[in-house]
């Protein structure tokens, strides 16, 4: 069983050694990292690799969303690096999620955790009516998180406002994977649904995905141990 803590830190760097400088103050036990679409597509494998090496577990956040066969072989390649998490944006529906969890079947136990993506933490209900959508974020992540986990997923990205209803319907076992979240004080950002790490703990969210109220503070390795002992 594994004692790291729920926190994931977003690596969103634009400078290599600037991230890794930050990486080197951490603790592989402590935290795991995530890349995502900005340091992934600057610096590639490579740098996942390089955070292997250093003892972290990696989440892929590269939120996958194209035909079915397009996904599976994306998501095949994730789990060939070796990465703990990867995910795929659950609206790409059914048969996408179906054929991403079926190519990761080969992996057996060395099989990345598969997330879908419900609804970006960033929007709320006015920009789910923009495209289309008369739905609460609550009411279309509840839709999108049982398709999900109908499709084969182990959990999805939700915001931790959503943590209660979805662990009470779908059970304690399917992971949820809340960014959004900020200590209290902090700048929200282009966040909308965003709790405290606190409050994320207490509706029992599985990992909190974590990056700038750490990553730009004036002392982010500082600014990681608070979170931590508001944590503990
Ligand atoms: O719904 C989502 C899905 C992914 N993210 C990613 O998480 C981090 C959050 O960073 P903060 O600096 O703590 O806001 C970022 O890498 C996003 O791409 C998300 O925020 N919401």
């Amino acid at each position: 069983m594994s004692t790291i803590s729920p926190v994931v830190v977003a690596l969103d760097f634009d400078q290599q050694q600037a991230a890794l400088n930050f990486v080197h103050q951490l603790d592989p036990t402590q935290c795991r990292l995530k890349v995502g679409k900005e340091m992934f597509t600057h610096f590639g494998p490579a740098f996942v690799k390089q955070l292997h090496s250093q003892g972290f577990e990696v989440f892929l956040d590269l939120k996958f969303h194209d035909i079915p066969n397009t996904v599976a072989k994306a998501v095949a390649a994730a789990a060939d690096l070796g990465v703990w998490m990867v995910n795929v944006h659950a609206s790409g529906g059914r048969r996408m999620m179906e054929a991403a969890a079926q190519s990761l079947k080969t992996f057996g136990t060395n099989k990345p955790l598969l997330i879908g993506v419900t609804v970006l933490t960033s929007m709320e209900q006015s920009d789910l009516l923009e495209i289309g959508i008369d739905q609460s974020p609550e009411q279309q992540v509840m839709r999108l998180a049982t398709l999900a986990q109908s499709s084969g997923l182990d959990g999805v990205v939700c915001s931790a406002q959503e943590a209660s209803l979805l662990k009470q319907q779908l059970g304690q076992g399917f992971r949820l994977v809340t960014p959004g979240i900020r200590p209290a004080g902090s700048s929200q950002d282009d966040q909308r649904r965003i709790m405290t790490p606190a409050e994320a703990k207490a509706v029992g969210v599985d990992y909190m995905v974590i990056g700038r109220p750490i990553t730009k503070a004036a002392d982010p390795a500082a600014a990681l141990q608070a979170i931590l002992n508001e944590l503990a």
